[in-house]
């Protein structure tokens, strides 16, 4: 092996090292940032005013580097009115508005609601070339791996990480491991890319990648689309990964060349050249590395509330009792009991009430043409089975056109599937598109989570053909039945081209005219309140593997625009029973748990999923400041941190002990200086701290404060990629004019 050999990861994170500190954190410079309604208005909040009061009159560093659009709050019925098409949801509608505000007032580019290039955020990025090979590529957004599938460094942050990107253009990072997953060999009939990638979670489970990077190669993923490449980046973030990545290829080149943002001319020759050299070399080192062989994958679908529970279309429901781990054999139950299924039950005889075809993992043109293939297939007469809901939810309203202009929307119309317009609708219900409590569908999306599709509703995850197969069908449906033949083109159309049109929307003010930069504050400012040394307090038990944001707080509760008021929200499915709306006897609401500053899991990948900051605001607001496990998602850990909350990794035994203990009411001290947690009596459990981090929650200094100490350094490395990499500098949408960037000489803090 040669020392020099280097991973993809390696090359794209070395090329966007703006400084490293000695304790191991880097700071990184980011090239693309997608913005959305629902993560981002509390951090444009925060480039007007810190949290505690003080002005900061930031401005966006780079508006020729930012997208923005609406997609998790906007209604898919038809839509002509703009904000006003958000009818009855006034926080929905208040989201969107505020962001429409920031954009005019930060001068960004933005696909609005009539705009006919809006859509979900990880469906226009490619569409349009903001994302590129080579890049790095963040948004308030777990799925943000989606991008990696162009051999980018992509992946999801929380809403204060949002504003430390907006204001600095960078993100402080450790680096990850790399995590190499080959799939070989050739895939079987009616599989498709979203098979592989279930299949990968079902194997490595739901925190399988946690700490890595994980590059996805071998014979398949090279013979993959770009679209279906997609899918399987996107879900890198349910295998607990930070980000998932593909080596660009002819495949990649192929579908940008001549996408509106990608590089043109002679530009786009020298980014060739570039891309060209991005891919792991011969040797390179791997810290973990899983081959699966295609021969393995069948058609699957999950039966649990977890990416990770996926069995073959012919398996049947699992027992608990044969899984060995007590906390996994429990998340197991609960499962079962939520999904109202039994142990033996042959998945094919579950049936749906609802089809949902869309969301940022399947609801690209290519999803939808094998969806209209099994209509096509079951027969001119096929329909939707009776009592059954079917929904077609487009990725994007060019997605949307496109299907239009081949005829997939009447293969879907003819056979009673809803037509919508674009957004991110049933994946997570932040719109009308809400699953009933009780009701079961079959979806094409990325979270199986208790609640995901709406309270007490019931999700089978599997690919867009499979969901098509099962509408007609009634059950959960084998799609080979329906002679699926992946290789075959379902409909025979040219694809429409992307128009370079210039934004409807056009920003009202200049960036350089944002808000008047009023001299920031000090970088060694320390932010008053927010410091964490010594906690004391009752700690609360709890027992279950991958508990995910969805569970800590419900979607219901993210329409908000500030950080306050979300303790209500809280584990809110676990207090209240979704179809009686009952109280449950939940720990939190107990004496002297309901005084608990302390949560103990014995179960890893605590906070997994979505990067939703609320879910961390909402355990600030109860009381809670540290919460203690085996593991955590990545980004609920970088949340927790952002709001002063300490996060401490135990092992499973010791995360036992301090449950017992829980349980025995006996308080707990967590010492952060010494690094170590104590109890009456007994010997103290110590655990370890990123020295940074550490370092912040004592002295109480913020993220953005500190990065102000490198002005210099990030300015000079935006020479560098100016002279290097020219295509990143984004020309936007102004007409193909360069959007100026204000100039920021050494040691200039006004941002
Ligand atoms: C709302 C947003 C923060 C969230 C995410 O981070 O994933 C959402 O897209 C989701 O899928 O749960
Ligand atoms: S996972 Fe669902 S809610 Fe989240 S961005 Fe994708 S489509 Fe939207």
């Amino acid at each position: 092996m040669s020392a020099a050999a280097q991973t993809l990861y390696d090359k794209i994170w070395n090329d966007h090292v703006v400084s490293s500190q000695e304790n191991g954190l880097h700071l990184i410079y980011v090239d693309r940032h997608l913005v959305h309604e629902v993560s981002s208005p509390q951090a444009f909040d925060g480039l007007i005013t810190q949290n505690c009061g003080r002005a900061a009159g930031r401005v966006v560093r780079r508006p020729d580097c930012t997208l923005a659009t609406v997609d998790h709050n906007v209604p898919t019925a038809p839509r002509s009115k703009g904000l006003r098409d958000i009818g009855a949801d006034p926080q929905s509608r208040a989201q969107c508005a505020a962001l429409e505000t920031n954009v005019k007032d930060f001068g960004l580019s933005y696909f609005g609601l009539q705009d006919k290039r809006q859509g979900i955020v990880h469906v226009i990025g490619p569409e349009q070339g903001f994302t590129l090979p080579g890049i790095t590529c963040v948004c308030g957004d777990s799925h943000t791996s989606t991008h990696g599938a162009f051999g980018a460094l992509a992946f999801g942050i929380g809403t204060s990480e949002v504003e430390h990107v907006l204001a600095t253009q960078t993100i402080l990072q450790k680096k990850s491991k790399n995590m190499r997953i080959n799939v070989e060999g050739e895939l079987l009939e009616g599989v498709n890319s979203k098979d592989v990638v279930l299949h990968i979670i079902g194997v490595i489970g739901a925190s399988g990648g946690n700490g890595c990077v994980i590059e996805y190669s071998g014979s398949v993923i090279r013979g993959l689309s770009m679209e279906a490449r997609m899918s399987i980046c996107n879900m890198s973030i349910e295998a607990g990964s930070r980000a998932g990545m593909i080596a660009p290829d002819e495949v990649t080149f192929e579908y940008l060349k001549n996408r509106p943002l990608a590089p043109q001319g002679e530009t786009w020759d020298r980014a060739e050249a570039y891309w060209r050299t991005l891919k792991s070399d011969e040797g390179a080192k791997f810290d973990v590395e899983v081959t699966i062989s295609a021969s393995d994958i069948v058609p699957s679908v999950t039966w649990g509330t977890s990416p990770q529970d996926v069995v073959p279309i012919t398996g049947t429901v699992p027992d608990p009792a044969s899984f060995s781990n007590p906390d996994r054999r429990k998340a197991a139950e609960r499962s079962l009991e939520y999904m109202g299924l039994v142990p033996g039950t042959p998945m094919e005889s579950i049936k749906v009430d609802n089809v949902f075809i869309g969301s940022c993992t399947n609801g690209r043109i290519e999803d939808l043409r094998s969806a209209a293939k099994i209509v096509l297939a079951a027969g001119p007469d096929a329909s939707v089975a009776s009592g059954v809901r079917a929904m077609v939810v487009p990725g994007s309203s060019l997605v949307k056109r496109q299907a239009e202009a081949e005829g997939l929307d009447a293969v879907f119309r003819r056979a009673g599937f809803e037509w919508r317009e674009a957004g991110c609708s049933m994946c997570i219900g932040m719109n009308d598109d809400q699953l009933g409590a009780g009701k079961r569908c079959a979806s094409t999306s990325n979270r199986n989570f208790e609640g995901r599709q709406g309270a007490g509703g019931r999700t089978h995850l599997m690919s867009p053909a499979m969901a098509a197969a099962a509408a007609i069908r009634g059950t959960l449906a084998d799609v080979r039945q329906f002679h699926y033949k992946p290789s075959q083109s379902a409909i025979d159309v040219e694809p429409l081209p992307v128009e370079r049109d210039p934004l409807d929307f056009v920003p009202e003010a200049a960036p350089t005219a944002a808000p008047p930069a009023v001299k920031s504050a000090s970088p060694d400012a320390k932010v008053p309140g927010k410091v964490f040394r010594v906690l004391k307090g009752i700690a609360a038990p709890m027992y279950i593997e991958n508990m995910d944001t969805d569970m800590i707080l419900p979607k219901q509760f993210l329409k908000t625009t500030v950080r306050t008021g979300l303790a209500s929200g809280l584990f809110y499915n676990f207090k209240n029973d979704a179809n009686t709306g009952e109280a449950l006897d939940f720990i939190l609401d107990r004496p002297p748990y309901d005084k608990a500053v302390i949560i103990v899991s014995t179960g890893k990948n605590f906070g997994c999923g979505s990067s939703r900051e609320h879910a961390a605001w909402s355990l600030e607001d109860f009381g809670i400041r540290c919460i203690i496990a085996p593991s955590f998602g990545e980004i609920f850990r970088n949340n927790c941190l952002q709001n002063c909350m300490l996060p401490i990794e135990l092992s499973v035994d010791e995360c036992r002990v301090l449950a017992q203990d829980a349980e025995a009411e006996i308080e707990l001290v967590v010492d952060l200086e010494r690094e170590e947690i104590t109890r009456a009596g007994k010997d103290p459990i110590r655990f370890k701290t990123d020295p940074f981090r550490r370092g912040c929650l004592l002295d109480g200094f913020d993220d953005t404060a500190a990065t102000m100490r490198s002005a210099d350094a990030i300015a000079a490395f935006e020479e560098r990629r100016t002279a290097s990499w020219p295509w990143l500098d984004g020309v936007g949408y102004t007409n193909g004019k360069k959007l100026e960037v204000k100039s920021r000489g050494p040691g200039t803090m006004d941002w």
